[in-house]
């Protein structure tokens, strides 16, 4: 069986988490042949804890339901992308502690470039008064103080940031070189 493991992405909304995600697993998938699961906040709110918001306490229980799903699942040898903000410091650290091969990256991308990018229009209605608790606005992104791996998504492609991902799944040997054959064999 494959070893399981965490790969924690945090960053702001618009930082890159999901291009990275999708990026990772099928690199993960298609070379190196391991079973990967993406969670996302959407998917944990739509199937396990719906009634929450996004208040400090609401967030940290949903950081909770994804920490409890990443150890479930990696210690059964699945490769767990965790593409949550999860914005605040004792709830990865609590994921880090609690979630066996565990790598926290840090999907850095300044603010104003979150704010240009707009995936889904958030900021805007942000600024415009109409979301509560809103991330990087009125509730602070904590930015990670020790992680294992920082990308850049300002200064790097989505392809570089998961190239370095890899290496360091390497490094840790979470995953395992495999032996390219020759066409044909
Ligand atoms: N206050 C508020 N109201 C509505 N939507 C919000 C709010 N804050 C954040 N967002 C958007 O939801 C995405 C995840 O935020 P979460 O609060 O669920 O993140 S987390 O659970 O704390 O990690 C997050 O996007 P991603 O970072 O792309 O997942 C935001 O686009
Ligand atoms: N180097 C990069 N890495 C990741 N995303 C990038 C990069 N450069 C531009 N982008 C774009 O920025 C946006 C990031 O959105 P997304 O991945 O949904 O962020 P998040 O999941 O953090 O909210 C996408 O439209 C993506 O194409």
């Amino acid at each position: 069986m494959n070893k399981g493991f965490t790969v924690w992405l945090t960053g702001l909304p618009g930082a890159g988490k999901a291009t990275i995600a999708h990026l990772l697993k099928n690199r993960l998938s298609e070379n190196y042949q391991i079973n990967v699961e993406v969670l996302t906040s959407e998917l944990i709110r739509a199937n396990l804890c719906s009634n929450l918001k996004h208040a400090r306490h609401d967030r940290k229980i949903n950081i909770h339901c994804a920490i409890f799903i990443c150890k479930l699942l990696s210690r059964n040898g699945i490769a767990v992308i965790s593409s949550l903000a999860s914005p605040h410091r004792t709830s990865r650290e609590k994921a880090r502690r609690e979630t066996g091969n565990f790598i926290e990256v840090y999907v850095k991308c300044p603010l104003e470039l979150c704010v240009a990018r707009d995936v889904e229009g958030i900021y805007q209605r942000a600024l415009n008064g109409n979301i509560l608790h809103f991330m990087g606005e009125s509730d602070p992104y904590e930015e990670p103080l020790n992680p294992d791996l920082v990308v850049e998504t300002d200064k790097e492609t989505a392809e570089e940031s998961t190239g370095k991902i890899l290496k360091k799944l390497l490094e840790l040997q979470y995953i395992v070189k495999q032996i390219e054959f020759p066409k044909g064999e």
